[in-house]
């Protein structure tokens, strides 16, 4: 196993794609897509459904191999790790929410934030203590022991959020983050993730159909079947 070391970030790109084309079957998803983005900038993706946004986003966290182009991921190039390498970059230094969460239904919050340090091997006691304070920072120190079923939509994305944050990870890919909120909740989510930017100089990628959540960001890149239509530097 090629594994990436702890180091792997050197200066440059977050993340860059270089004439990415993937197609499922015979459905071309992504069409020669490039997009650099730089530590500390968020990037919006935006597009009508089917436009790519959900492939984009996995490919860059590795999740997808695509069939051509190249992906840099916080330095290194995805070509050069197997699977497991990948897992282990991905888990040491990219955070990942999606719409609904996804927390492990019969564990409590405390371990399913501590849940990407335990995988990584890390010491239990120590994991859960991290998660204790990952928890307090998104309002949640309450809630340690419930479990996901016992919490708002609110309350699960933030502790969502925690989860991802707790390796401080250096690039945070967020696929529709806070479709599932009200008014409140979502505001109070994105305040969450784009502080990864402007505190503490971490790359956020948001896939949105929401043209206020796009207008967070920094950049918006609006995909149309597949290829990049459009780049809006917006601050
Ligand atoms: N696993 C899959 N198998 C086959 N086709 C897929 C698969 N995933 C996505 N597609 C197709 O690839 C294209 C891009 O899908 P993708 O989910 O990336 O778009 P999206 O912009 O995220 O859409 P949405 O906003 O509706 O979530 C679509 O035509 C979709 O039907």
């Amino acid at each position: 196993m090629n594994l990436p070391r702890d180091d792997a970030t050197g200066p440059g790109p977050a993340l860059a794609l270089r004439s990415v084309s993937h197609a499922y079957s015979r459905t071309p998803a992504l069409r020669e897509v490039s997009l650099t983005v730089e530590p500390g900038e968020v990037v919006a993706v935006t597009g009508p459904s089917g436009c790519g946004k959900s492939t984009l986003l996995h490919v860059a966290a590795g999740l997808l191999v695509p069939q051509a182009g190249s992906v840099d991921l916080l330095g290194t190039d995805l070509h050069d790790l197997d699977e497991t390498a990948r897992a282990v970059l991905r888990r040491r230094g990219v955070g990942i929410v999606l719409q609904y969460g996804q927390l492990v239904p019969d564990m409590t919050l405390e371990d399913n934030v501590a849940l990407p340090l335990l995988l990584d091997g890390g010491d239990l006691a120590a994991s859960r203590t991290a998660a204790r304070d990952a928890l307090a920072r998104v309002g949640l120190e309450q809630a340690g022991q419930a479990v996901p079923e016992e919490l708002s939509g609110g309350q699960a994305q933030r502790a969502a959020i925690a989860r991802a944050l707790i390796t401080s990870p250096r690039l945070l890919l967020a696929d529709e983050p806070v479709a599932s909120l009200d008014a409140v909740a979502a505001a109070d989510a994105l305040d969450l993730m784009l502080a990864v930017a402007r505190r503490d100089g971490g790359a956020v990628v948001l896939v949105t159909h929401d043209n206020l959540v796009a207008a967070t960001a920094d950049r918006e890149v609006r995909l149309r079947e597949g290829r990049v239509e459009r780049e809006t530097v917006l601050r």
